[in-house]
């Protein structure tokens, strides 16, 4: 059960954050070939200026589908944008500049592109990676008379940078919301939606570790079954959503009654168990007689009813199959119903003791 909670907690995290991702990369890129118009038609290269305008009004085009959560055709559009731009200026300047890393980053962005079939983009992002090593074997030799071509070292940098930021970016982004669904799964899987307390299933893989552990370190185990007493008459005369709001609250003072080594559990219905690690009969005893009282002293639902709770107390040990420590503790709470309720019952084997 993973512990730590990731910043992605919604469950259409991955389009949102995609969509944020792709925006925050477009506004950088319609930025940057803005700069790049401005620059080429200093430099005299009209061509590479002209080429710029064009990928402006693309990345553009892209925002605009962008805020009509379109990110499909938004992706798209960055992909032939960045693959044209790539490849003509490659043409015009040669390989030394460094253009032909935007092929390789948008190789990796276009399986993104969830509408389409892996197998599809997967081959566009290959064809990309092709198009990148054939631009070497096409352009390497280009000639160019751009007046800056002493800073080529310097373009050929920083187009490196740029092009790895999306990825490294992108890629972390992508991380986070796998942990976080990770997370969120094993969630769903271990937790009782309403209670937030362990299920039944999952607290039976977290027993059969718990004890393991007792046996390989001699410690003591006791279960503990807990009921809510005439439940059925608070659901009649409050309602269910009121019964639902007790249950939420008997569980949220259990988890307080818990150690951080305990395990509680909602076993069924209105019925609770708690697995107390290292802990002996005696003590249980006097755990559960504190949750008892707190229970049926404390009201419930602002106040307006009182409820009280049954326990039955059972003691593991390592002779002892876990599912008949459980019946031993059912019935001791079932003994506990039988002395009129709000009571707490200890078994030892084959010796049942009531605590009022
Ligand atoms: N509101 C609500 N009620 C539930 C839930 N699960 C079970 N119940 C109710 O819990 C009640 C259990 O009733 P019974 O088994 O007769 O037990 P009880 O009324 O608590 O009586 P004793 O256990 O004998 O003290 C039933 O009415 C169920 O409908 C739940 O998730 N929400």
């Amino acid at each position: 059960m993973p512990t730590s909670q990731h910043y992605f907690s919604k469950p259409d995290a991955v389009e949102q954050v995609k969509n944020r991702l792709f925006k925050q990369l477009a506004y950088y890129c319609c930025a940057l070939h803005t700069f790049l118009i401005f620059f080429f038609w200093y430099c005299d290269v009209y061509f590479l200026a002209l080429i710029n305008i064009g990928s402006v009004t693309l990345w553009m085009l892209g925002i605009y589908y962008l805020h009509q959560q379109k990110s499909h055709i938004s992706l798209r559009l960055f992909c032939v944008e960045v693959t044209l731009h790539s490849i003509l200026v490659c043409a015009t300047l040669g390989m030394t500049y460094g253009f032909q890393y935007y092929l390789w980053t948008i190789a990796s962005l276009i399986l993104l592109d969830y509408r389409l079939k892996l197998k599809l983009a997967s081959a566009l992002a290959l064809g990309l990676v092709i198009a990148f090593a054939a631009l070497f074997e096409l352009f390497d030799n280009v000639q160019n008379t751009f007046i800056f071509s002493e800073l080529a070292p310097y373009i050929h940098f920083i187009n490196v940078l740029i092009c790895g930021l999306p990825s490294i970016y992108t890629i972390g982004h992508i991380r986070e919301i796998t942990f976080s669904h990770r997370y969120q799964l094993a969630t769903l899987a271990a937790k009782d939606p309403l209670t937030n307390l362990f299920n039944r299933r999952y607290a039976k893989e977290l027993i059969n570790n718990a004890q393991e552990d007792c046996l390989a370190t001699s410690r003591q185990m006791c279960v503990i079954m807990a009921d809510i007493d005439h439940f059925k008459s608070v659901n009649d005369k409050f309602g269910h959503d009121a019964g639902d709001e007790v249950l939420v609250e008997v569980a949220l003072r259990l988890s307080r009654f818990a150690l951080n080594s305990d395990i509680a559990v909602r076993w069924g219905g209105e019925e609770f168990l708690l697995v107390l690690i290292n802990c002996d009969l005696e003590q249980a005893q006097t755990r559960a007689e504190s949750i008892r009282c707190d229970i049926a002293t404390q009201g419930f639902y602002g106040d307006t009813l009182n409820v009280t709770m049954s326990f039955g107390i059972a003691q593991w040990h390592p002779a002892l199959p876990f599912s008949v420590a459980v019946q031993l503790a059912d019935d001791a709470l079932y003994a506990s119903k039988a002395k009129g309720r709000n009571c707490t019952t200890t078994t030892t084997a084959g010796h049942t003791s009531q605590l009022s």
